[in-house]
């Protein structure tokens, strides 16, 4: 499936300009290209494979106008591997080609490559190719907000955080580092709802969801709603400790919000249990099998009195 590596919830996707890289190993050619495309969008360069993988892993260009023939890695490798990262393979690829026969441009389709522009460009075509791909780009992320953002709270939805556990899931197994993960619940939920009625119970859903992400502060961090009254965060590259220390700082964020709760037996005020996990993710364990440990830290949480985090 296809998603971008953070939710694209930003509001504004219709109205900013759009980001490109151009790829290719001759700067002349580069010149050429953004002399035809500066007045209209941001124009990054990069003139190997190498630095393109790398500018797209840091900064998700909306589009890569990408050279075909680089010396090293080509630019169908480069399209490969971009394809292959799930935190890259949104990002529309446009070869630039001196092509002349089907069976090359063949090998551009199966690479992944979205269109080409033939050499020498044309800028007025290239334009056009441009702005067309980033159309669709913007309205494909306009789609992907939409169906994975929480109506109520404005955070990500549970979908969002399936599909970001799998990639994080296949990313950290990559690089061999740990990813830990948060199961979080409001306490006596129901009872608040009964005292001060579910419009009431709905702003605090929205207080609470907004605290939790206040105060996460990594970029690949995500707070999800995870249903009802239930929320997960998703720790990328953090252990077991850096996670419960997490926990603990979000347990206090939503206490100190101080909305009171009258009906809780633990206090005046909402507050959450936290059930935290952590794993080395490999062929031994599964995405589930962390959700599921993080789910039991939370049963442990509210068995020993709720308003607490534990871990395991
Ligand atoms: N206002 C509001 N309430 C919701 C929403 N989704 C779930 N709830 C309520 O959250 C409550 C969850 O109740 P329970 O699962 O019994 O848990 P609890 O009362 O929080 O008790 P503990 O989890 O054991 O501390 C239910 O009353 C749900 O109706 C929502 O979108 N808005």
């Amino acid at each position: 499936m296809n998603i971008p590596a953070m939710p694209s919830l930003s509001p504004d996707l219709g109205q900013r300009r759009g980001q490109l890289l151009v790829v290719d190993d001759q700067p002349i050619n580069i010149h050429v290209i953004h002399q035809a495309l500066t007045a209209d969008y941001d124009v990054f360069a990069a003139t190997s494979g190498e630095q393109a993988l790398a500018f797209c892993q840091k900064t998700l260009p909306d589009l890569v106008l990408l050279d075909v023939v680089m010396p090293v890695m080509d630019g169908l490798e480069v399209c490969r591997r971009l394809k292959q990262n799930p935190d890259t393979q949104n990002i529309p690829v446009v070869f630039i080609t001196a092509y002349q026969h089907p069976e090359e441009e063949n090998i551009c389709w199966a690479a992944g490559g979205v269109d080409f522009v033939n050499k020498p460009v044309n800028p007025v075509t290239l334009r056009n190719r441009v702005k067309a791909h980033l159309t669709l780009k913007f309205q494909a992320d306009m789609l992907r907000m939409i169906a994975f953002n929480d109506g109520l709270t404005h955070i990500a939805n549970r979908r969002y955080f399936d599909v970001r556990l799998e990639a994080e899931w296949q990313r950290c197994s990559r690089n061999g580092s740990t990813l830990a993960l948060l199961m979080i619940d409001i306490d006596f939920f129901k009872r608040y709802n009964d005292r001060y009625g579910h419009p009431t119970g709905d702003d605090s859903l929205r207080q609470v969801a907004a605290a939790l992400t206040a105060n996460l502060n990594r970029p690949f961090d995500l707070v999800a709603r995870y249903g009802g009254e239930e929320f997960v965060c998703l720790l990328p590259d953090t252990d077991l400790a850096g996670a419960t220390a997490i926990a603990k700082k979000l347990e206090l964020a939503v206490r100190q919000l101080g909305i009171e709760h009258l009906g809780s037996d633990i206090g005046q005020v909402i507050t959450i249990s936290v059930g935290v996990a952590a794993s080395h993710p490999d062929q031994h364990n599964t995405s589930a099998s962390l959700v599921q440990q993080a789910d039991v830290q939370l049963y442990q949480a509210k068995q020993q009195g709720r308003g607490r985090v534990c871990a395991g």
